[in-house]
């Protein structure tokens, strides 16, 4: 018996160590050998596989991104789930673990509904997966912003500047959230709530004013109210989405027009995604891992591993990947009142 395991969509730190737990599992417990898939879809659809031996994943859980590479190549428009049936069979492969994003696990969702043996991993330094209290990913991209915040402070307070910084989050604003909280920003802006930018350079003048360098911290997909998403002339990504990023660029001569403050603005894009995962993803990450060899071989077939409370538990594929889990307003409210 042969399980494949894939990684697809954006890379996150922990992915090797959910292929680590997983093989080594496999290994020592159920006697199951596994074959990685390069490239996520695209490796399955093209046969693209090679045996992944225990030896081959030594040590390998500290290691930032994934040593089975990754894509967004869609398995729907390169012969969908009778292509994958067809290479799954003839590598006497007889399940599936694929590890990846909302997207990765709606395709995957699909498959299951078509009959492909697979089991879902949920990954994301976005946290943006519901039926899941967290992502692995996510932990090391706070840690990674809130390090590079407090850094970007220093030299703000030094010049009298106001900085903004811009955190990825296409959809959500959890990592702005949090790592803006945990850096004290003066003002966090995320996707989910509506903030003017007469609001924003409020809070800029209120911190200045009491001597401070104002730090606000956006998430990329944060349009303030009554004005359209900027794009930066960056095209679209493999599934045909807009690249983001650009709305720090934006905000900051805003900013610097409106209060007399001097501004700039940093992007931390990929850095938040690579180098080596925290302590906290590199066991979540383990554990998934393990949890999911375990599905595989009881056949659960169109689940997801998941984090619910402290415990590891399947929940289906569907109520994983219909919902985006947004940020509360509440919880936007906690933080604002700090803000300024
Ligand atoms: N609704 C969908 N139905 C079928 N396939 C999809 C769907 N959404 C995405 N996919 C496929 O899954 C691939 C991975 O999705 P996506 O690029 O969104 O990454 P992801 O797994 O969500 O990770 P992340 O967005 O966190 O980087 C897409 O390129 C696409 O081929
Ligand atoms: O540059 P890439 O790989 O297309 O991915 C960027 C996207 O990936 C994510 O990090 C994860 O979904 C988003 O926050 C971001 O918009
Ligand atoms: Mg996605």
């Amino acid at each position: 018996m042969s399980i494949g395991i894939l990684t697809s969509g954006g890379d996150c730190p922990g992915l090797n160590a959910v292929i680590r737990g997983a093989v080594i599992k496999g290994d020592r417990i159920h006697q199951v050998e596994f074959l990685g898939i390069r490239d996520g879809w695209r490796g399955l659809i093209e046969d693209d596989i090679v045996p992944l031996p225990r030896r081959d994943v030594r040590g390998i859980s500290r290691a930032g991104g994934t040593i089975l590479g990754t894509s967004r190549t869609n398995p729907f428009e390169n012969g969908g789930a009778q292509r994958i049936r067809e290479v799954m069979e003839a590598r006497g492969m007889t399940g599936l673990i694929a590890i990846g994003g909302e997207g990765t696990l709606t395709a995957a969702r699909r498959l299951a509904d078509e009959g492909i043996p697979v089991v879902g991993v949920p990954k994301t330094i976005d946290n943006d997966l519901s039926a899941t209290d967290y992502t692995f990913g996510f932990d090391t991209a706070v840690s990674v912003a809130t390090e590079s915040i407090d850094r970007l402070r220093t030299t703000a307070e030094s010049h009298h500047r106001c900085m903004v910084v811009e955190v990825m989050g296409r959809h959500v604003g959890w990592i702005a959230l949090h790592a803006g909280i945990a850096a004290g920003a003066h003002a966090i802006l995320i996707p989910e709530v509506e903030v003017s930018i007469e609001q924003i350079c409020g809070w800029a003048e209120d911190a200045r004013d009491r001597g401070r360098a104002p730090v606000v911290v956006v998430a990329e997909g944060f349009v303030p109210s009554g004005e359209e998403q900027l794009h930066a002339p960056r095209g679209l990504d493999a599934f045909g989405r807009p690249r983001l990023g650009g709305i720090g660029e934006r905000l900051a001569p805003q900013i610097e027009q409106a209060t007399g403050i001097e501004t700039r603005s940093a992007t931390l894009g990929h850095l938040q995604r690579g180098g080596v995962p925290s302590a906290y993803d590199r066991v979540l990450a383990t554990r998934f891992g393990t949890a999911a060899v375990d599905a595989v071989i009881e056949k659960r077939w169109g689940t997801m591993v998941s984090l619910i409370g402290t415990d590891i538990e399947l929940v289906d594929l569907h109520s994983a990947t219909t919902v985006l889990k947004t940020v509360p307003q509440e919880r936007w409210d906690e933080a604002a009142i700090l803000f300024g």
